[in-house]
């Protein structure tokens, strides 16, 4: 493990682990809801340190989590890597304030990261709802931590499928764009199934002028139920060559291996097409990072 140099002076940019030629790969955690899944957590976390992740990151109420274990979650991981972390931050039912008052805390966690994202509406609800007094959009998000919280790295969302809300693909790179300009200093993508819609992405991207990494975002999925049950939430389509391979068996250890090589070959094949990067949605576990990572020349922290 490369201890982190913690002083100011030698802080790591967010982009700046993007730019020396190598794929860094990052984690993302989200908060276990019992003290189990917490252990399980942390001892999950220690193995995925072989791959010398850049950093990792935690989710924050995603699906209906409690919000208040991220910053629980981003200082034991700290704690046990010593390597950088980044905070998802949303605008769920929280007032500019409110967002403040989190960022100083986390920055006093030692934080130096944020994804800085809108966020899902509720469980239960359709649509997104502004808090009175918060923002509509990731962007003003984004443009209140340049303002005020400048040492905080900025990492922002962008949707190789088009986001669903948005009202056409030009739209929606326009409204990235935005995130972009208000100060965001890489793009994590939504999780895909086909690289080739991550392709058609990252070159409307270059053409719109975006210029700061453009990093996939990948979620091995390990069975069928799973992968139905995240395509549905975040709206990735699975392509049918992969629906047909894990439905062929109701073997779980089956499932597993196939869920696993579909993204073994996506994480080739990114790695050929020359990404500075790869962010995996590990879902706290370390097998199928373990066994798709297996052999696998990425990663320099
Ligand atoms: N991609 C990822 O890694 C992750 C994504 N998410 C989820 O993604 C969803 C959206 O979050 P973000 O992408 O941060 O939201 P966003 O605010 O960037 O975009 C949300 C929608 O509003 C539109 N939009 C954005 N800015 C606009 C503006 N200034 N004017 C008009 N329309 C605008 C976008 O095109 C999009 O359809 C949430 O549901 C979030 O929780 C959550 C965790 C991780
Ligand atoms: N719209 C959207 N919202 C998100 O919160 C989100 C995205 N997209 N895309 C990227 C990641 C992926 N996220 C995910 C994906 C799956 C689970 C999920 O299936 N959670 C299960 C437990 C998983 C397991 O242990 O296997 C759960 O029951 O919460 C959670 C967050 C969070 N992020």
């Amino acid at each position: 493990m490369i201890p982190y140099d913690e002083t100011e002076n030698h802080r790591m940019s967010l982009a700046s682990h993007y730019q020396d030629g190598s794929c860094a790969i990052s984690f993302e955690l989200f908060p276990p809801r019992t003290e189990k899944g917490m252990e399980a957590l942390c001892e999950n976390v220690r193995r995925l340190t072989q791959f010398m992740p850049a950093y990792f990151t935690c989710t924050y109420g995603a699906g209906g989590s409690s919000q208040g274990t991220t910053l629980e979650v981003l200082r034991k991981v700290r704690e046990i890597t010593g390597l950088p972390v980044a905070s998802h931050l949303t605008c769920v039912g929280a007032t500019a304030e409110d967002l403040e008052d989190y960022l100083a805390q986390a920055t006093q966690t030692g934080v130096e990261y944020i994804v800085a994202l809108r966020g899902d509406p509720p469980k239960g609800e359709s649509a997104f709802k502004m808090t009175d007094g918060g923002f509509r959009y990731a962007n003003e998000l984004v443009e209140m931590i340049r303002s005020k919280f400048s040492n905080l790295g900025i990492a922002v969302a962008g949707y190789p499928e088009v986001h669903q809300e948005a009202v056409d693909a030009q739209t929606d790179l326009d409204n990235l764009k935005r995130k972009v300009d208000a100060g965001g200093d890489i793009i994590i993508t939504q999780l895909f199934y086909d690289n080739a819609d991550f392709y058609r992405f990252r070159d409307k991207c270059v053409a719109a002028g975006i210029n700061v990494p453009i990093v996939p975002g990948i979620l091995p999925v390990t069975n069928f139920a799973q992968a139905d049950r995240i395509a549905s939430m975040c709206k990735a389509r699975i392509p049918n060559e992969l629906r047909e391979a894990m439905t062929e068996s109701e073997d779980d250890k089956f499932q597993f291996e196939v869920g696993v090589q579909h993204a073994r070959m996506q994480t080739a094949d990114l790695l050929e097409n020359d990404v500075p990067g790869i962010h995996y949605y590990v879902l706290n576990k370390s097998d199928a990072a373990e066994a798709l990572l297996d052999g696998m020349q990425l990663g320099s922290a």
